[in-house]
């Protein structure tokens, strides 16, 4: 198993690129199976999970051309549903989140899917019903081996209708959505995710010959067509890993420019890290963050400790709470950090308070962080990522504590961050992978 050290203590100085969006890549990907022509995508990150439901397409019979600096080409003429049966496919697809947005898809298109339980994070329970209670509504039909865990899907008429979904579910909105646009007639998907992941599906589908209208809002109007045709589209900048690079400069002391952020689609984040004192600065397309020594807490007008939650977009992403977590232990006051989504995602704290944060965990989705306003520094530790975003929350916690810790299980962090290590040694920091 994969290991990190890492020497914390220093600043870093220069600037960071990041890399495409991750839970974005994960759609765009799924999409092209709705089309026998080619589609082009521009810059897919080179990260675990993005390269494995590649892999997955690949095995499916989709003809990948991998043309380099994050420019992949798909062309989905002839699928091999049989895979869909395999043990191969099982254990490919159980491996990764993003998979299950084959669904929709392959619904629309061969009007029969196959899933078995997906993986990703283990953050607590993470229910797919709003998919299916969906597919049921456009006319499919389900069923479930729960021994197997395994999931069947058949579609002879997939029909429009008016959907009121139960939870704005990212992935749900974007399987129904995708099995929508070529459904017969005109459907309505009221309380629809629209993460900028969201946006960027529709327009590619657009892009693709779909008719979408109230792409960026809760209401999705499609009106389906008979076939989609090939398209090029561009990944947008992710921006859970722009917010992870503010909060790494921030901990470090560090003066970060982060490039070509696409200001315009960051929603709430670099106002929730000012909200923790962090100056950040917005340069035309870039971010600069000075290096800071000490960052402040802003109270609530009454005077009150403020209290940073998640929320589906455009409120606070839950996938950026564990980097706001950390960030906070070296500000000066208090903040209640309340993870409303998942339930078990905080319990990675109990590592930062071996390194002397002071942290106290209210309850599973409630941890309050007392700064420490740099009196001292963290300790070094042993520690092991438990999900993608706590591993990269450990990591920002280790570059800035004294002497030398370790991070196992990276393979969690290289799900989502693309050769993290090499990227932050080139501008200054000591981290050794061993494999
Ligand atoms: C591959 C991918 O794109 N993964 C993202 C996607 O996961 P994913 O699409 O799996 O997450 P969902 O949006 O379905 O929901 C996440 C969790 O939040 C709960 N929930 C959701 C909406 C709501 O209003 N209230 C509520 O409590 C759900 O019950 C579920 O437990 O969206 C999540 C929420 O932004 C992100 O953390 C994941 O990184
Ligand atoms: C929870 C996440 O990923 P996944 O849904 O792929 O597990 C994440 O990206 O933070």
């Amino acid at each position: 198993m994969s290991t990190f050290k890492i020497k914390g203590g220093y600043q870093l100085r220069g600037e960071l690129t990041p890399q495409g969006a991750k839970n974005e890549a994960l759609q765009v990907v799924c999409a092209v199976l709705l089309t026998p022509e080619k589609v082009t995508l521009h810059n897919l990150p080179d990260i675990r999970d993005v390269n494995f439901l590649i892999d997955l397409l690949e095995e499916l019979g989709v003809k990948v051309n991998r043309l380099g600096n994050g420019t992949v080409e798909f062309t989905s003429d002839e699928i091999n549903l049989e895979y869909l049966q395999s043990e191969q496919f099982k254990t490919r697809a159980a491996s990764l989140r993003g998979s299950v947005m084959i669904m929709g898809p392959l619904l629309s298109r061969f009007k029969k899917a196959y899933m078995p339980k997906p993986g990703g994070d283990k953050i607590g329970p993470r229910p797919l019903d709003t998919h299916f209670l969906g597919f049921s509504k456009l006319g499919a039909t389900f069923s479930y081996d729960a021994k197997a865990g395994f999931y069947t899907l058949k579609a002879d008429n997939l029909e429009g209708k008016y959907l009121l979904l139960d939870e704005p579910s990212v992935t749900g909105t974007a399987n129904i959505l995708m099995t929508a646009v070529m459904a017969k007639g005109k459907t309505t998907i009221y309380n629809a995710a629209c993460e900028p992941y969201l946006q960027q599906l529709c327009l590619m589908l657009i892009s693709m010959g779909a008719k979408i209208t109230g792409v960026g809002s809760n209401l999705l109007n499609i009106e389906g067509v008979t076939e989609l045709g090939g398209c090029t589209h561009t990944l947008l900048p992710d921006f859970i890993e722009i917010g992870s690079f503010i909060g790494l400069a921030a901990m470090t002391q560090s003066e970060i420019t982060i490039k070509d952020c696409r200001i315009d689609m960051l929603g709430r984040i670099p106002e929730t890290f000012r909200r923790l004192g962090i100056q950040v600065e917005i340069k035309g397309d870039n971010i600069f963050i000075p290096s800071q020594t000490k960052y402040e807490i802003q109270r609530m007008i009454d005077g009150s400790i403020p209290t940073i939650y998640d929320a589906p977009w455009p409120g606070f992403t839950p996938d950026l709470l564990s980097i706001i977590l950390v960030t906070a232990i070296q500000a000066s006051g208090t903040v209640l950090i309340h993870q409303k989504m998942f339930d078990s995602r905080l319990f990675f704290i109990d590592r930062l308070k071996d390194m002397g944060a002071q942290i106290i965990l209210c309850d599973p989705h409630r941890a309050t962080v007392i700064g420490i306003n740099r009196e001292y520094k963290l300790r070094a530790t042993s520690m092991s990522s438990p999900d993608i975003r706590a591993g990269v929350a450990l990591l920002i916690a280790a570059l800035s504590a004294e002497g030398t810790s370790t991070i196992s299980n990276i393979h969690q962090i290289d799900r989502g961050y693309q050769y993290i290590d090499k990227r932050l040694n080139a501008i200054g920091a000591n981290i050794v992978r061993e494999d």
